[in-house]
């Protein structure tokens, strides 16, 4: 496969932070339909490389090409309307709003051609946001106001308000921090399920939660990849286990 096939093709990618070097010449390929997840030690870098992915922090060196599309130099406003959806550790929903209304203000205003005519776009909107409140879990909550959802209610009602923009690369953050045992397996069926049509990175510390979910793992370490691969291989890296999952 040649390296444009790919949704996300991240080259030589470097950043620096008052001289040390976050990101360090990383070199990464994430296919369509791809579910990653990466995992390394606290102060790895992996919450930068999503940074840099999304626009919110700015490489010093390498390129970040989304579908063949060079992203290095753009606004993190443009990567979200070209179809990159980010989800930080803390969900923020509109708490006063209710399930229906927070995915509603999601949906991508003038993207419709049929924009102007508004009964025809709340339809479309309204079935946009069944769609989508089926994906979550959260169905049956349309009408609750979001506050009152939990923890991870609103976790997934967060993920749904990128889902409303059909992203083509999603990258999830922790995405079960503080959740339930159960919220935790519905949440392997959801990114299971969502990544079938789109690739998806996750951050996560949960190995039990890795290998249900991971296509493949990647161990950053330093600002580089330590190792690549399936999870039963990563597990069985001696590196690996020296710096992260031995401790
Ligand atoms: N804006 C910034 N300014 C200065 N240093 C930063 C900045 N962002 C990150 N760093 C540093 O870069 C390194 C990588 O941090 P990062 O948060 O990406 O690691 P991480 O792998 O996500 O860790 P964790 O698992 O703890 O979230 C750390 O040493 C961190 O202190």
């Amino acid at each position: 496969m040649s390296n444009t096939d790919y949704t996300l093709a991240v080259e030589d990618l470097t950043v620096s932070f008052d001289g040390f070097k976050a990101i360090d010449a990383l070199t990464l390929y994430v296919d369509k339909n791809e579910l990653r997840v990466i995992i390394g030690p606290n102060g790895a870098g992996k919450t930068t490389l999503l940074d840099l992915i999304c626009g919110r922090t700015k490489a010093a060196a390498g390129s970040i090409k989304f579908r063949n599309q060079e992203l290095t130099r753009m606004a993190e406003f443009r990567r979200v309307r070209l179809g990159i959806g980010r989800k930080f550790q803390t969900p923020s929903i509109y708490e006063n709003l209710s399930v229906f209304q927070n995915l509603e203000v999601s949906f991508p205003k003038g993207r419709s051609v049929l924009g102007a005519l508004a009964f025809t776009c709340t339809n479309e909107v309204r079935a946009r946001v069944e769609v989508v409140a089926e994906e979550i879990h959260l169905e049956g909550k349309l009408d609750t106001e979001a506050g009152l959802l939990s923890h991870g209610q609103k976790q997934w009602l967060e993920i749904g308000m990128l889902l409303m923009q059909e992203p083509e690369l999603l990258l999830l953050d922790e995405p079960i921090a503080g959740m339930s045992a159960r919220e935790r397996e519905l949440t392997a069926e959801l990114l299971t399920r969502i990544c079938r049509n789109r690739a998806v990175i996750v951050i996560e510390h949960d190995m039990d939660f890795v290998k249900r979910i991971a296509h493949k793992v990647t161990v950053m370490h330093q600002g580089r990849i330590l190792a690549e691969g399936p999870m039963e291989q990563v597990q069985a890296d001696e590196r690996v286990i020296d710096v992260y999952l031995g401790h």
